[in-house]
């Protein structure tokens, strides 16, 4: 049953188009990985879907969630029978997050002088202060600690509890990053670039994360790792000048002529291990960037 879906979406950007006409479906339980070269607009899709971008044309639709006993979670009625869509197209990003989409910044997204526990906790308690869930709103302080400390312990970061954020390394940032969306009780989890900026000895453990998270959340995963990619991922999805040009499980995208031809260009495992000297993340949304970019990007993903 899918958990979120676009029609027709597209983003332009005066005469650049940069995601073009996009019909996506993304079921519960399943891990989608969203690939393609430099400047094909995979950013500009996650911020489409978490309202940071309005769109120029189309919809992005959240299927309504429901609690545990079976109520829906916004207190409305559904429409069109047992599945209800709620239509979050324009929704600000704290709307979109309210509606259990949350995405993990590929930017670091921290206070850097709050602990890392702090970080987690002022997460979960932004979430639980406007959330439908009436039983988060009565528990109060103590409850969100506990649950940050649980968070925390997933993400590997049990040990780091009382550091201060900014003392982490790239890895570990990451590790909290993923923490903070937890902490918003994501239904549809947005993995932005996990692995960037950390060392190659912790791509498993970014594996280890990503696989986990994945037991009990839809995830959508943009990552330039391959390696990362290809081990993970249920679905994946090929964008290439803001199109869908693949779609499909890895191993059929890995021997699409059009994916090598974009973007893998002759991709082997182990072909990229390090992403350590990825490209300022910042980069790709700044006006003009990326828009000159050869799409092929010369045969080497990202
Ligand atoms: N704010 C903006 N103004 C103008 N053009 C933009 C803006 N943001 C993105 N673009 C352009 O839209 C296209 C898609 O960019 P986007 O950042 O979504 O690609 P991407 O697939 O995420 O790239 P990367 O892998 O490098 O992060 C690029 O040509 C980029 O230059």
């Amino acid at each position: 049953m899918a958990v979120l879906r676009t029609e027709g979406l597209t983003k332009q950007f005066g005469g650049l188009t940069a995601v073009d006409d996009v019909d996506f479906e993304l079921a519960g339980g399943e891990l989608c990985s969203l690939i393609g070269p430099n400047g094909a607009g995979k950013t500009t899709f996650f911020d489409l879907l978490t309202g940071a971008l309005d769109p120029t044309a189309g919809t992005v639709e959240v299927a309504v969630r429901e609690d545990t006993d079976g109520e829906r979670a916004d207190g409305g009625s559904a429409t069109g029978g047992s599945v209800g869509w709620i239509d979050i197209t324009d929704a600000p990003p704290h709307a979109t997050a309210q509606q259990g989409l949350h995405r993990s910044y590929q930017v670091t997204n921290v206070f850097p002088t709050s602990t890392v526990l702090e970080n987690v906790r002022i997460a979960a308690q932004a979430h639980g202060d406007d959330s439908f869930r009436a039983w988060r709103n009565v528990n109060g302080f103590e409850s969100y600690l506990a649950e940050a400390r649980q968070v925390l312990e997933r993400v590997g970061l049990g040990g780091k509890a009382d550091a201060p954020a900014e003392t982490l390394s790239h890895g570990e940032k990451r590790q909290l990053e993923v923490g903070i969306a937890l902490a918003g009780d994501p239904e549809v989890l947005l993995l932005d670039e996990p692995n960037a900026g950390v060392s190659s000895e912790s791509v498993d453990d970014i594996i280890a994360l990503i696989e986990d998270v994945a037991t009990d959340h839809a995830v959508l995963l943009v990552e330039h790792n391959m390696d990362i990619v290809m081990n993970v991922s249920d679905r994946i999805v090929v964008l290439n000048r803001g199109e869908v040009i693949a779609d499909g499980p890895p191993d059929a995208v890995r021997d699409d002529p059009a994916v090598q031809e974009a973007y893998l260009g002759g991709y082997e495992p182990g072909d990229v291990g390090d992403d350590t000297d990825a490209e300022d993340p910042g980069d790709a949304t700044e006006e003009g960037d990326a828009a000159t970019d050869d799409p092929a990007g010369g045969g080497e993903p990202g």
